[in-house]
């Protein structure tokens, strides 16, 4: 709205730009940090709809295309049932996005976000 100063970054804004990195981080082997390509993936844009990683929240946030924390909890989300949606129990991404996803849950507890927001820099 006209009547926020330009420098605003609404403290949610704040607290992604915290929450992000934490959850790159436990992605050690960055098989979430770009887009999965049919190359390595045979079939994979034929069976997922709506792609997301880490790359692609990273600029939806830097561009202010998130509204609130839901709608990047959502992509967090999408990102993580898209790999246990194309990928067997069996294999290292699906294991590896059910960690995330655990992961995720618990940081996105308000329990765990109203202390985050007053430890902000
Ligand atoms: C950005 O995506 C990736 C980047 C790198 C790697 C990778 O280093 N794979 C090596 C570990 C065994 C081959 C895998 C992936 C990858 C992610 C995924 C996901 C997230 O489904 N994936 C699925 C099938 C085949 N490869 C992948």
């Amino acid at each position: 709205n006209h009547d926020t100063p330009p420098g605003d970054r609404r403290p949610f804004l704040r607290l992604l730009d915290y929450i992000l990195p934490l959850l790159e981080k436990r992605d050690v082997n960055h098989f979430f940090a770009f887009p999965v390509s049919d190359k390595f993936a045979p079939g994979y844009s034929q069976i997922i709809k709506k792609p997301m990683d880490f790359s692609t929240m990273k600029a939806k946030l830097k561009r202010g295309e998130y509204g609130d924390i839901h709608a990047f909890q959502d992509d967090f989300e999408l990102m993580c049932t898209n790999a246990m949606t194309y990928n067997t129990q069996d294999t290292i991404y699906y294991k590896m996005a059910k960690k995330l996803l655990t992961i995720g849950k618990c940081l996105f507890t308000p329990d765990k976000l109203i202390p985050m927001r007053d430890q902000l820099p």
